[in-house]
């Protein structure tokens, strides 16, 4: 097999202008920076600024991963939506914990979230459902999500159901939709800088206030 080592070694890092993040003037609400950030990155035209990596725990101990979308930010913490009987559904279920990560590339910045996590009750789940969009609706009440597919159509037809359920019935709810809540202990702002001289701020929960720390780079 051909090595990737060299095109990979040849490909640029931080190689563009970026913003400079002086850790003195930050909020002291990991919330306040991570809105400022989020905005930035909006209008900078980050592709999907509101996607995050989630990181849980499997019974064995093996840490899993994958993208989804940030739905909402408040003083409690980050919010998600997904469904409860996925892989990460059963994860949460059994080790409540969680990591995200959002990285924006054009800016050259990453921000890590570490905390519990807490599914919502069912009257928010259901709320959230309804605000969908269609498409998304009808693809939540699949429920299979993380299953093994034995055959595509299998899912064209599953597809096809799930619209005419909500075409005879609008107000139907998928029963695994979940929203949950990631109340962070620590947020870790990280600004990249050409010159390798990242700048880190980690804001860690100490009761009802945040203490921060520079780390190393
Ligand atoms: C940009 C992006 C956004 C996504 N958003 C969501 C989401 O909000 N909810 C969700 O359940 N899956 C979302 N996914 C799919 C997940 O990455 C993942 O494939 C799915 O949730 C199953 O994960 P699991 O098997 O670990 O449970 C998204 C994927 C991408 C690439």
């Amino acid at each position: 097999m051909v090595s990737l080592r060299p095109l990979l070694r040849a490909l640029p890092v931080f190689d563009r202008p970026l913003p400079t993040f002086d850790p003195s003037t930050a909020p002291a609400e990991p919330t306040a920076l991570f809105r400022d950030w989020l905005t930035a990155a909006i209008d900078a035209g980050e592709p999907e600024p509101h996607a995050m990596s989630i990181a849980t725990v499997d019974a064995s101990g093996l840490p899993d991963s994958r993208v989804l979308i940030l739905k909402d930010l408040t003083a409690d913490g980050f919010f998600f939506a997904s469904e409860s009987g996925s892989a990460k559904g059963r994860q949460l279920a059994a080790n409540p914990q969680a990591a995200l990560g959002f990285h924006w590339k054009l800016p050259a910045r990453q921000v890590r979230v570490r905390g519990r996590v807490h599914p919502a009750d069912a009257a928010t789940n259901r709320a959230d459902f309804v605000a969908r969009p269609l498409g998304s609706r009808a693809a939540s009440l699949l429920g299979r999500q993380s299953e093994v597919l034995a055959d595509p159509a299998e899912l064209d037809e599953a597809l096809r159901t799930a619209h005419r359920v909500l075409d005879v019935a609008p107000d139907t709810v998928a029963p695994q939709h979940t929203v949950y809540l990631v109340r962070p202990v620590t947020v870790e702002f990280w600004q990249g800088d050409a010159a390798r001289r990242h700048v880190r701020l980690r804001y860690r929960r100490d009761g009802d206030r945040w203490r921060t720390d520079l780390l190393w780079p």
